[in-house]
């Protein structure tokens, strides 16, 4: 049986209304990448509605379903004051209602021991979490490319591989590919200025900025990425490697505790 892979949305207005959401590329990584069941969570239920009150999941229900944790990318942004910085004016794209449930949600898989898999949005949101910092435009830093895709391209070219990065000496993504570096993809603004206590950085691109890390202590899979490997991850040998890895560490946890949560409640 599949383990169950908890898959984070995002929140935004649609038509009036308010919709939560995950991108399907995330969504058949997880299924077939890790060969998972993929179960969206929703972020916090915003008042959309003046009668609704603002609602978020419970940590230990979400704890009690899942086997892992996947943390999508997004073209939001992690809000400037839970690393301590003030917002741009006009102020970026931001989705306030993901970082609620995402940054305690992250905390409490780390704690929990539950494997966790960030991607993009999500690489930088668990920086955040364990109290790391962002460049809110990297493209704006001395020293550092631009790591935004050329929106002039089709789909498949802005995802494309576009750049090198070194893989860290014994880390698990050098252990995965087999080889010192691997060509990525690039589609962010944001990355790395701090990087949390506690963690190890796994890969990092040609300028210095960090493109990988891994919880260093953690017992089981943790690990998060700032380029896309959910894009055609049977195309590449360490995308797919990696979600198979993600998948590995679920599945355990769920042999672990006695199967999936969903049966055992039946
Ligand atoms: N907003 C952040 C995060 C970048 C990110 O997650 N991009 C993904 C966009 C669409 C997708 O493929 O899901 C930044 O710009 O750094």
């Amino acid at each position: 049986m599949r383990p169950v892979i908890g898959v984070i949305c995002d929140v935004k207005a649609s038509g009036g209304h308010v919709v939560h959401g995950v991108t399907e590329k995330y969504i058949y990584a997880v299924a077939n990448g890790a060969e998972a069941l993929p179960v969206l969570l929703p972020g916090t239920v915003s008042a959309v509605d003046a009668a609704m009150k603002p609602e978020r999941l419970v940590l230990d229900e979400i704890f009690e379903l899942v086997d892992g944790i996947f943390l999508p990318g997004s073209p939001s942004n992690v809000a400037p004051h839970l690393y301590g910085d003030a917002p741009y004016e006009p102020p970026l794209p931001s989705d306030p209602h993901r970082d609620d449930l995402s940054i305690p949600l992250i905390r409490g898989a780390i704690e929990r021991g539950v494997p966790l898999f960030g991607v993009c949005r999500g690489f930088q949101e668990m920086n955040v979490a364990l109290g790391g910092s962002l460049f809110q435009k990297v493209y704006e830093q001395p020293g550092h490319f631009d790591h935004r895709e050329d929106a002039s391209l089709d789909i498949a070219g802005q995802y494309a591989p576009v750049h090198d990065v070194a893989l860290e000496p014994g880390g698990l993504l050098e252990g995965l590919a087999g080889a010192p570096r691997w060509k990525v993809n690039s589609l962010h603004g944001q990355g790395i200025n701090q990087l949390a206590p506690g963690l190890t950085v796994e890969a990092r691109a040609e300028d210095g900025l960090v493109e990988a890390f891994r919880v260093t202590e953690a017992p089981g899979f943790t690990l998060a990425i700032q380029w896309h490997p959910e894009w055609r991850f049977w195309d590449d040998r360490l995308s797919s490697a990696v979600f198979a890895a993600f998948g590995a560490a679920a599945r355990l946890r769920a042999e672990r505790r006695g199967g999936r949560a969903l049966k055992a409640a039946q």
